[in-house]
């Protein structure tokens, strides 16, 4: 694992020390309107001297629109190339702020303190950064690794179990990809456990043994992508139908059915670990009703997926529970056959 990631209820111990050894000429902090009262008394003892800029929360807020106050607010800071920038929140917040102190006077500094489960599992770790864009998902960013990462599990404390939900999607999506036996044991304590510590540092040196060998995704991290080719375009779909929207993780569990669905078809898996997936989502994960417009609509949007090549879709799909295989052609007609088949499940 990566020595810049520190895990754990004392994590944020290293932070001053970091802070003082590079010298930076500010520190900014940047909140939405829930980790502000939550989060924010947890990490100020750590700080010296700071600013704080505050976003509106969610993933509607993930545009251009939020980058340009936040770059305007640098600027009435007088932010130069030698501050720092601190993402205290989950994915939108490490992502977009990532994004900005990326190229706000062509990079400045950044430090990822994530407070949701899917942060901390995922997104902090891996350096992809960026935002929505006509609501199409991530469609513009860098990648660009954070100074260092400090995930302590206390955050958890507050946050809703629907948001806990979301990003257990991303922690069995790691199991799927790259550790059969945590699969299998693993379901079983589910949503239930206690050792969240545990279940995030095995989750994140997943992920970092994977960047570690391909960090601008040339070829292996596509299998990071897993459920995702299908899961980003029903998340772009429903995020512009008002009431409808879901959030990342619950997006993924319904991209992951798909896939492994594919994968099932393409008997690169068998009917009973198709199965054994199945059953697993299904107590998490509520069905999300899709009409057949729907489907045809979500199917399109695949073709804006970042791994394709030329009009080809290519999708990372699952060689059995704890294998991935990455660019796997895949067809629109096939994406519409298997959200049929995950309406009927
Ligand atoms: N860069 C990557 O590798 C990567 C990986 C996975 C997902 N993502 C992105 O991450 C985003 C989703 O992230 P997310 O699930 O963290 O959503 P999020 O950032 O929208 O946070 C979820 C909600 O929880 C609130 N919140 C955050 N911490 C809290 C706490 N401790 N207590 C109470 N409330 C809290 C937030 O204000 C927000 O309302 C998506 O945009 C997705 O595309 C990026
Ligand atoms: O880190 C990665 O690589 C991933 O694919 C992790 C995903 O969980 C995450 O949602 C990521 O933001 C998706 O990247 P994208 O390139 O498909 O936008
Ligand atoms: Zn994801």
């Amino acid at each position: 694992m990566t020595e810049s990631i520190h895990i754990g209820k004392d994590a944020l111990q290293q932070l001053p020390e970091l802070l003082k050894n590079r010298a930076f000429s500010k520190v900014v902090v940047l909140v939405d309107e829930n980790t502000l009262p939550h989060c924010y008394s947890i990490l100020k003892p750590y700080l010296p001297a700071h600013d704080l800029i505050q976003i509106k929360s969610g993933e509607e807020h993930k545009t251009l629109q939020t980058c340009e106050y936040i770059w305007q607010r640098m600027t009435e800071l007088n932010l130069d190339r030698w501050s720092v920038l601190v993402n205290l929140g989950g994915g939108v917040i490490g992502d977009m702020g990532g994004f900005c102190a990326a190229v706000f006077k062509r990079g400045i500094f950044f430090v990822q303190v994530p407070t949701t489960l899917l942060a901390q599992v995922d997104a902090s770790v891996g350096g992809k950064t960026g935002i929505d864009f006509h609501g199409l998902k991530n469609h513009i960013g860098v990648y660009q690794e954070p100074q260092a990462v400090f995930i302590n599990p206390a955050f958890l404390q507050t946050l809703p179990q629907r948001e806990l939900k979301s990003g257990y999607a991303e922690i069995i999506k790691h199991w799927l990809i790259a550790d059969k036996e945590a699969f299998l044991e693993q379901r079983h304590i589910g949503l239930f456990t206690e050792d969240w510590e545990g279940l995030i540092r095995h989750s994140v040196s997943i992920k970092s043994r994977v960047v570690e060998q391909d960090p601008l995704e040339g070829g292996l991290r596509k299998i990071l992508n897993f459920g995702h080719t299908v899961g980003h375009a029903v998340e772009s779909f429903l995020l512009e139908q008002p009431g409808r929207a879901l959030l990342h993780g619950e997006a993924v569990a319904v991209g992951m059915l798909c896939e492994a669905w594919i994968s099932r078809k393409r008997e690169l898996l068998s009917s009973e670990e198709l199965d054994k997936i199945e059953t697993f989502l299904a107590t998490i994960y509520e069905k999300v009703p899709l009409t057949e417009q729907d489907i045809q609509h979500i199917a399109q949007l695949a073709l804006q997926d970042k791994k394709n090549t030329r009009s080809t879709i290519n999708c990372t799909l699952l060689q059995g529970i704890g294998k991935a295989v990455y660019d796997q052609p895949i067809t629109v007609q096939e994406i519409v056959e298997s959200l049929r088949y995950y309406t009927l499940l």
